[in-house]
Parts: C-alpha cells; structure tokens; sequence
C-alpha cells in the first residue's frame, strides 16, 4: 500500500472526468461538484440521480463508452465503471497523459485516493484508513462529526475577521500571545453556549491591551 501524500486542491471551475454512471459516480461527482469542479461524465448510461444534475446544470454528459481522447484538459480523472478492463484502460491512458487518477475497486491502479470528509465551517478534516477500511474513514468521519459542531464554524469565522488585524497592529510576540489568548478554550465555549457578544469581547479586549 502506498504512504500516501495528503492535500487540498482547489477544484473551482477545473475540468474533472468521471468514465461510469452509477452510484460510485454519483457519490465521487456529489463531492466534486460540492467543490465547484466542473464535471465531465462519459458513460452510455446513467442512474437518476446522475441526470438530475446534469439537468441542473452543474455538470455535464457525454453518453458514449470511454475512449482515450476524453482524458481532455481534465486535471483530474475517476474511474467509476464495472468493468475491470475499461477501467485498466482509463488509469493506464491518464498515467500517460501525467494526470492523477482515482479507479474504484482498484486501489493498485489509483494514484490518488478520496478521503471521507468532515466540515464544519472553515474546518474541514480529510480522513483516510490509507484503503485499509473505507468504513473505517466514514465511521472516523462521523465521530469527528459529534466532536466539532456548529460552535467551530463561528469559532473560526470570528478569528477570522482579526487575522489582518492581528497582522497590522501587533508584533510577531504579541500576536503569538493574541492567537493563544483567542484559542485558549474561552472564546469557543463562549461561542458553543451562543455567547457571541461576550465571546467577542474577549477577543477585542486581549487586543487592545497589547496595543501600545
Ligand atoms: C471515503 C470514501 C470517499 C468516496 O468514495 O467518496 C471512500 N469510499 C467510501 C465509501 C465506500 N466504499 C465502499 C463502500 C461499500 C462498502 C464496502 O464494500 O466497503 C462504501 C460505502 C460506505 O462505506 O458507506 C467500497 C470500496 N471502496 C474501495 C473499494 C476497493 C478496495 O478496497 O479494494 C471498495 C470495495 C470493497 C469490496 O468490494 O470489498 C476503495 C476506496 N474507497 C475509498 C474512499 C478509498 C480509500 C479511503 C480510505 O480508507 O482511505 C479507496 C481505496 C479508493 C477511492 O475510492 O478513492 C467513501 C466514504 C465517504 C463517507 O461516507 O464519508
Ligand atoms: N456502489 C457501491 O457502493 C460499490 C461498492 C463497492 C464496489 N462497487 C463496485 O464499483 C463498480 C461501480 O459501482 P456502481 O454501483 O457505480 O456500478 P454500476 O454498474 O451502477 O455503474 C457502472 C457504470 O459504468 C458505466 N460504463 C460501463 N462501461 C463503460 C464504458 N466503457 N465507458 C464508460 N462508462 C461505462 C455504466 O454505464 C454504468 O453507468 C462496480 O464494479 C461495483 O461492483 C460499488
């Protein structure tokens, strides 16, 4: 099993190619289109789920069988068929062609695999088992679930707003004061209990006292 390098990519209005049309389809397009990737399917058929989304728009259907030339501008490629010599064909084509591939029921043939995701605001956790147990990262996933609520979406909503000013106003040792004031479990509680207001003013009173 490959030590696999993990990342974030940032998919917005990048093509995307899935060969295949069914639920293993549906689930790799729901989450790229959930990052704004522009998806491009080939498959003679596809479930209904599937053509709802193409009918809204959000991605788009070529229904024929996969050929090499489909490979395209796409910075991504996901195999999704039944069939294990199509999708030997379409790991091989986008290895020549230098682009990552993802090919279901074969992690030998992918070069990179999906993680189950968690977010909550701006946190977002990719968890992987590295292939070992796919319903080890969706069980992980759910856990971390019950562990970072809604409080953690505001949580870092509102630091987010003082990063430029921490940035302007405090120097680099008082700003590593600030930040572990501003995360030292208050502010999040505060939060957590709908205190925003008091939460805050915790935040806006730690930084005045380290102006100058
Ligand atoms: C995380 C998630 C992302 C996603 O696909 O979006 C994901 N699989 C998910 C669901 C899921 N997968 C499977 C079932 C049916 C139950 C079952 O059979 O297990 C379910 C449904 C369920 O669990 O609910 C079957 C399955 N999956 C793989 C194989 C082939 C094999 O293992 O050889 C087989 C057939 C096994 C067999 O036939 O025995 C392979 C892979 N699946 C991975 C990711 C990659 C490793 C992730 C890791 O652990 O690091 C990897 C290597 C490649 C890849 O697909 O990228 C998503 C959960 C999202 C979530 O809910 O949060
Ligand atoms: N559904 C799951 O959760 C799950 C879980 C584990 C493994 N699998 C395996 O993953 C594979 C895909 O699962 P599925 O449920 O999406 O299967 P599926 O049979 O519903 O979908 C396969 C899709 O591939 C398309 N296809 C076939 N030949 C093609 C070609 N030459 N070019 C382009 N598209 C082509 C078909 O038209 C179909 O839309 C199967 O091998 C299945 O055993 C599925």
């Amino acid at each position: 099993m490959p030590h696999y390098y993990p990342l974030f990519m940032d998919l917005e209005a990048r093509p995307v190619l899935v060969v295949g049309g069914g639920l293993v389809a549906l689930r790799k397009v729901q989450t790229l289109l959930a990052h704004e990737a522009l998806v491009y399917i080939v498959s003679p058929k596809l479930i209904p789920e599937l053509r709802a989304l193409i009918d809204e728009k959000t991605c788009f259907w070529t229904e024929k069988e996969y050929s090499t030339e489909d490979i395209q501008e796409a910075i991504l490629v996901f195999s999704c068929t039944e069939k294990e010599d199509v999708n030997a064909q379409v790991s091989s084509d986008a290895i020549a062609h230098h682009r990552p591939v993802n090919v279901v029921d074969d992690p030998e043939k992918c070069s990179f695999i999906v993680p189950s995701i968690m977010e909550q605001g701006d946190l977002k956790i990719a968890v992987s088992t590295g292939g070992s147990s796919p319903i080890v990262a969706r069980q992980v996933r759910a856990e971390l679930e019950n562990l970072y609520g809604h409080e953690m979406a505001e949580y870092l909503n509102l630091l987010k707003t003082w990063r430029t000013k921490a940035k302007s106003g405090l120097s680099p040792e008082k700003r590593n004061i600030f930040w572990n004031r501003a995360t030292d479990g208050e502010v999040r509680e505060l939060i957590k209990a709908q205190r925003l207001t008091e939460a805050e003013g915790v935040v806006e009173t730690c930084f005045l006292s380290l102006l100058d």
